[in-house]
């Protein structure tokens, strides 16, 4: 398996897109209109944020998840018994944001769902016709005004040396969402498990966007596109005293959204939220 670059501005993007989609769960966009300026600008602006002592002010609400969460009580991957080593804030429209980030990161979140909505058109457009129709309703109607979409802003803190033995920076997981969008990180590390069991690196330049399907579009379309496997492995050498920063937006649809017949968007949640241990 390998991840092909696709470039967004092509004629044919979109089944490129989705062929890719289906294949490997992944895919890698050149061109795309996301602002690398703005998202540089949050990745400095966040490591302060992070460097820095008042992210404790803004810890998060167990109801409402919004806020940020300490490497302490951040995620343990399904099926894995050692955290994550890492932070991060759960940016919502609706919640709360610091004030000197707020215009930056609700841009980005804008930008990033006006791109995700065109994606997701992509995915209903160059489907098969019986899984297209096995949709509740278009794809992009699923996340139209979504309170639920979320921007995660994450930290994997340089190394100690005294993390606990097995802790990686995330754990190999699948992602509960139907889409998620991944502007480049800052440093590299993001693998992506290939259908033989290898894993191969995400590249990580700018220049990239990277999107990868995730259980709830698996559930939806009835296992068409897989939800693939993917972690962030540990940094070597002199990487290893650096911090890495990354953003990934999980769409998510409104929560009366029907995904199948076993599920809404909400009890699929629910579910998977209470097996990551953080409800
Ligand atoms: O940090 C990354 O590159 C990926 C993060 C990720 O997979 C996640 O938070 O679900
Ligand atoms: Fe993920």
């Amino acid at each position: 398996m390998k991840l092909s670059v696709i470039d967004y501005r092509a004629a044919d993007s979109a089944k490129q897109f989705v062929d890719s989609l289906r294949n490997t769960g992944f895919a890698v966009l050149k061109n795309h209109p996301i602002n690398q300026q703005l998202v540089d600008r949050i990745y400095q602006d966040w490591q302060a944020f992070f460097d820095g002592e008042n992210k404790l002010e803004y810890l998060f609400n167990p109801e409402t998840q919004d806020g940020f969460f300490p490497a302490e009580v951040s995620e343990t991957a399904k099926g894995h018994t050692v955290k994550d080593i890492k932070e991060y804030f759960h940016v919502y429209p609706w919640g709360r944001i610091p004030d000197s980030l707020r215009q930056d990161i609700l841009a980005y979140y804008a930008n990033a769902n006006t791109l995700a909505t065109e994606l997701l058109d992509w995915v209903d457009q160059e489907c098969p016709e019986e899984v297209m129709t096995g949709f509740s309703m278009p794809l992009p109607e699923m996340i139209l005004d979504s309170q639920k979409t979320l921007l995660r802003v994450l930290h994997y803190p340089p190394l100690s040396g005294t993390e606990e033995i097995g802790a990686v920076r995330a754990a190999a997981h699948e992602d509960i969402n139907l889409l998620t969008i991944l502007p480049a990180a800052n440093k590299p590390g993001l693998e992506v498990k290939t259908r033989d069991g290898q894993w191969l690196e995400v590249p990580c330049d700018f220049g990239n966007l990277i999107i990868n399907s995730g259980d709830m579009l698996k559930e939806a379309s009835a296992g068409y596109f897989p939800s693939t496997t993917h972690r962030v492995v540990n940094p070597k050498g002199a990487d290893t005293g650096k911090s890495r920063l990354s953003l990934p937006l999980f769409l998510h649809p409104n929560p009366n959204v029907v995904l199948s017949e076993r599920h809404t968007a909400s009890s699929y949640l629910q579910e998977r939220l209470r097996e990551l241990g953080v409800i």
